[in-house]
């Protein structure tokens, strides 16, 4: 019988590969079809995320054993070889012969006259040995150092030369292998329904792994091991919000008040409206836009879940949201490229194209122009990214300055941040996931003259 585990990860990568569906929802999805034991699903993303995080490097490493082109394979047998290797090179715990021999029924399921195949690539593979590492410094040598780095670390290559660019080789390096570290999962406690004590404390009592205070936000707690958060009591009684700690750390630049009307123009899913909400202790109004009508529920429910009446969650474009009479203070968290977030969302690797880059600059130029243009005098605008690329960034920041003609100063947001990250505010603050294991973000702040 092939293992459960392996069977729904072939699910979802299926459909990353052919439907280039989001591999988290893909994997929401193939688990929501089948029972598993926490074991399985633990194991079932792993080898789905593993799989996505180090296709390339995979690729690189299958080639040789596949004469006519991994291109020329069908997308189902593609997937097997490809979660076949990550297996057998990344997660060696598990024993060769349970992979490969699943890997075959695979195969035969899948289109039976692939199934000698399938089994001849990966006991080749198996008899050259597995250790994927050496057998990149094999076959390195020759290769350019990007070339190098992309291959170690599994990111295109355009993505690597834009952060050596950017940061340098070590700093860049060290922001690559970063990403390929799952990241802890880090929740919010919403400070109108509990205290970061209680919650702490009841999620021990729920025997949910390790939990500690995050080392960046008060209201953070960080849980390492694997946990279905959405299960708990707590998260249905709205004492907590599932949040990337980084990412708490851009609502207070906008410092919000309790009786303020507030503008959030890309909300969804909410994460940081109801983070607004929660800090402007539920008065005043915020009004929180999302372009996609598919999108806008989430914001509804996570205000529903969270008590939150002061959110009005609204259907349309940030660039059109009317600003008569103007708002106190406006959060534009962009669309970007999320160069940032690889560590939860590894499919941004294959997803994202250096095109994108250049029609993401131009929407988040004219979202933080509009942006300044509706807030009140003397209010802030706060920019804000997920991803690390200067382009998207300071480049955007100040180009809008500049554009507006002294309506509009960049403000110092030193004395906002936490205390660790002070030193690192230069046009704005770029928070990477190798200094603090949390996300990447970009955050500046703006103020109306
Ligand atoms: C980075 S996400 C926002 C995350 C959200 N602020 C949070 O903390 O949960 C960017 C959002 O912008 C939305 N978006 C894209 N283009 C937009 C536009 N022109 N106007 C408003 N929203 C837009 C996307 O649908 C996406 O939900």
């Amino acid at each position: 019988m092939i293992s459960p585990a392996r069977w729904t990860a072939y699910h979802a990568l299926v459909r990353v590969a052919k439907d280039r569906a989001y591999v988290n929802l893909a994997l929401q999805q193939a688990l929501a079809k089948r029972e598993l034991s926490d074991r399985d699903k633990a194991l079932a993303t792993e080898i789905a995320y593993g799989t996505v995080r180090r296709q390339l490097t995979i690729d690189y490493l299958l080639a040789p054993y596949v004469r006519r082109g991994l291109a020329a394979l069908e997308v189902e047998i593609l997937t097997i070889l490809r979660m076949s290797v990550y297996q057998l090179s990344w997660l060696s715990r598990l024993p060769a012969y349970a992979v490969t021999s699943d890997a075959v029924d695979m195969a035969k399921r899948v289109n039976p006259r692939s199934a000698s195949f399938v089994n001849a690539v990966l006991r080749s593979y198996l008899r050259d040995g597995t250790d994927w590492e050496s057998r990149i410094h094999v076959r390195r040598t020759d290769r350019d150092d990007i070339a190098q780095l992309s291959l170690l670390h599994s990111y295109p290559r355009w993505m690597v030369a834009r952060l050596v660019a950017a940061y340098g080789r070590e700093r860049a390096e060290a922001i690559l292998a970063a990403g390929n570290r799952p990241g802890a999962t880090a929740v919010r406690v919403n400070p109108l329904r509990a205290s970061v004590e209680s919650v702490a404390s009841a999620l021990t009592a729920q025997g949910v792994g390790e939990i500690e205070r995050g080392a960046l936000y008060d209201g953070a707690l960080r849980i390492t091991g694997a946990i279905d958060i959405e299960r708990l009591d707590l998260y249905h009684h709205g004492s907590l919000t599932v949040q990337d700690e980084g990412a708490m750390l851009i609502a207070p630049l906008l410092r919000p008040e309790p009786g303020m009307r507030v503008l959030d123009m890309c909300a969804a899913p909410g994460g940081k409206t109801t983070q607004i909400a929660e800090l402007m202790r539920d008065t005043g109004v915020i009004d929180a836009y999302d372009v996609y009508i598919s999108k806008i529920q989430t914001i509804v429910d996570a205000c529903s879940r969270l008590h939150l009446t002061s959110v009005r969650a609204r259907l349309g474009d940030g660039r059109d949201v009317s600003g008569n009479p103007p708002y106190d203070a406006v959060l534009v968290d962009a669309p970007c490229s999320g160069l940032g977030v690889m560590r939860r969302r590894p499919d941004i690797r294959q997803r994202r194209t250096e095109a994108d880059v250049a029609a993401l600059t131009a929407l988040q130029t004219d979202l933080l122009r509009h942006a300044c243009r509706i807030v009140k005098p003397g209010g802030y605008v706060v920019y804000a990214t997920c991803t690390l690329l200067p382009e998207e960034n300071e480049k955007v920041v100040l180009g809008v300055v500049d554009e507006l003609q002294g309506a509009v100063s960049l403000d110092d947001i030193a004395h906002d941040v936490p205390a660790p990250l002070a030193g690192q505010v230069a046009v704005g603050l770029t928070l990477t996931p190798d200094m603090f294991a949390t996300d990447g973000f970009y955050m500046a702040r703006l103020r109306r003259n």
